[in-house]
């Protein structure tokens, strides 16, 4: 992989962003490599000064690894002696150079994306279970939990963004398709937007699931109209695009889809008893829920339009993932597989037997309540996952060990007391991802939001032994939901990744032991 000094320079300017540039060598010199981070610069490369905590000298030191030329929004003197291209915006222009460097690989996939503040990662892994039975070792899933650029086993890797820096991204998707893979399933975080990790990809089909407030504070979106804001560019940039029809802020993501897609190629979907709102617009899809089980999910996909049967889709379908949220992630799954043209007869087997970790893990404990170990960590997933758990056990005591991030998702905090108080009976309010931030403050603050007429509230900060007190506190018929880390092995704290065994782990633990009581 290459790129010339002379295709920078067009790129840039044909999408406006370059603002000057000087250059030292000719302009037909070959750049190798690509980096935005000094540590992985080697031979002749294009070096991208961005990033929050950019110090000038990452650029010397890329310099003295090899990189001949820099692009950055104002001229380095560290840069003296490079190829400098000054520009308006450095993550939209290293969006265009690394899909260029990387000889532009969406071109050569399906590229299916997700956005929604609750069910990316489930309808990720839903949709890639239904692909790979028409396209066995030939799908691609970018996902906060793994990355998947082949079908061998070293071509499966923890990810550490939900969605990856531009660079990334492109360097992830030339790999699949160098793999042999034909399809991409990936997740598009509203940071993905916000910070142009996707700025000028175009998806076969996007899906917009929902919205609820998230990600809003230090680092993250100043406002929920820009969280909003930043999930809606999903909408506009896919070929086909389909909305979860019950959706707060459907009129906004329905106008913005029709911005730059014809309605036929717009799909709506609902659960069978929603009631739109306007009637000039049809669902496409129904879904029914069908006997309730604590095992598995059961339910009917309903095509309700002409366009929708002609995905031949419709059905009966059950799931190894219980929780009625998760019919709808799959219903989404089920037309991104019609969508890419499988039918309900092959997608079957494929969504049947999908498990994803840390995602509504059942764990038996005797002589205790049942444990359910979910990922669930702002107010949407976690009135999702305690409004299921009600109706599903008849009204339990719920128990639920939970702990809010430090330094960002502040908006979470209030939520969980607002959760707790409508839902649970007893809370541990616990440590999770504290950051820079002192837990034992996190914790104080979720309790402030706490009606204490309604919720018992015990203050735990030591994770394991939250976990173990409400467990042990628990009774047959109970149910204790460990919320918010799933399978997560690290907690960070003060920027370091510190190992934690995981929500999973601790929880079989426990169950383990109580069977050889
Ligand atoms: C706020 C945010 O998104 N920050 C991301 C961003 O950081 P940044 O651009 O400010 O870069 P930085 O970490 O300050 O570092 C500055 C630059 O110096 C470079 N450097 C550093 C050291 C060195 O020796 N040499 C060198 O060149 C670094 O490579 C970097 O390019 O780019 C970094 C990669 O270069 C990311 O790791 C980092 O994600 C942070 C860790 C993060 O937690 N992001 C979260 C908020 C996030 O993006 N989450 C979403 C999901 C949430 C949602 O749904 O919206 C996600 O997609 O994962
Ligand atoms: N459609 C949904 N609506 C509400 N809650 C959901 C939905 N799907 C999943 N959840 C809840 O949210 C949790 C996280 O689900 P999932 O990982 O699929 O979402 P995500 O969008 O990838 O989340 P994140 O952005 O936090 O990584 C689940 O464990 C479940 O409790």
């Amino acid at each position: 992989m290459a790129l010339s000094l002379n295709a920078c320079i067009l790129l840039l300017k044909e999408h406006h962003l370059l603002k000057s540039s000087a250059v030292q060598n000719s302009m037909d010199i070959q750049m190798s490599g690509i980096a935005y981070d000094s540590r992985k610069v080697s031979g002749p490369s294009l070096f991208f000064c961005k990033g929050s905590h950019f110090r000038p000298i990452y650029l010397s030191m890329a310099k003295d690894n090899g990189a001949i030329t820099y692009v950055a929004e104002k001229p380095y003197v560290e840069g003296n002696g490079m190829n400098a291209l000054i520009v308006v915006n450095v993550t939209k222009a290293m969006a265009i150079l690394a899909a260029a460097f990387y000889d532009f690989p969406q071109d050569d996939l399906f590229v299916i994306a997700y956005t929604g503040t609750k069910g990316k990662t489930t309808s990720a892994y839903f949709t890639r279970g239904i692909l790979e039975q028409a396209h066995p070792k030939r799908v691609a899933l970018f996902s906060t939990l793994d990355r998947i650029v082949g079908p061998n086993p070293d071509q499966k890797f923890k990810s550490d963004l939900t969605t990856p820096e531009s660079l990334d991204l492109f360097h992830d998707m030339r790999q699949a398709v160098d793999n042999g893979m034909t399809h991409l399933v990936m997740e598009v975080s509203s940071q993905a937007y916000l910070r142009n990790r996707v700025f000028g990809l175009t998806y076969d089909v996007g899906f917009f699931l929902n919205i609820t407030p998230d990600h809003i504070g230090p680092n993250e979106h100043p406002n929920f109209a820009s969280y909003l804001h930043s999930k809606m560019q999903l909408m506009v940039n896919s070929r086909k695009v389909v909305i979860n029809a019950e959706t707060d802020h459907f009129d906004e993501v329905y106008a913005a889809a029709t911005t730059t897609t014809y309605p036929d190629s717009i799909y709506l979907f609902a659960s069978s008893d929603f009631k739109p709102k306007r009637d000039d617009l049809h669902i496409d899809f129904r879904f029914e829920s069908q006997t309730l089980d604590t095992t598995k999910s059961r339910f009917t996909l309903v095509p309700v339009t002409e366009k929708a049967a002609a995905l031949n889709i419709g059905g009966p379908y059950s799931l190894s993932l219980i929780g009625d949220f998760n019919e709808s992630n799959a219903t989404a799954a089920l037309i991104g597989g019609g969508l890419a043209g499988v039918d309900g007869a092959k997608a079957n087997p494929g969504i049947s037997t999908v498990q994803i970790p840390g995602r509504m893990e059942q764990y038996p404990v005797k002589d205790h309540g049942l444990v359910y170990v979910d990922y669930a960590h702002n107010y949407g997933s976690m009135t999702a996952l305690m409004h299921f758990i009600k109706a599903e056990y008849h009204d339990p005591k719920i128990l639920v060990v939970v702990g809010a991030p430090g330094d960002k998702g502040v908006s979470r905090r209030p939520g969980f007391a607002k959760a707790l108080t409508e839902y649970a009976q007893v809370a541990y309010l616990t440590t999770d991802d504290p950051g820079f931030e002192d837990p034992a403050d996190i914790i104080d603050e979720i309790d402030a939001g706490i009606d204490h007429d309604k919720v018992t509230v015990n203050k735990v900060l030591d994770r394991q032994t939250a976990i173990e007190e409400a467990i042990a506190a628990s009774k047959p018929g109970d149910i204790v939901i460990v919320a918010g880390k799933g399978a997560d092995q690290y907690q960070k704290v003060r920027g370091i990744d510190t190992p934690w065994p995981s929500d999973s782990k601790v929880v079989q633990a426990i169950a383990d032991a109580s069977q050889q009581n």
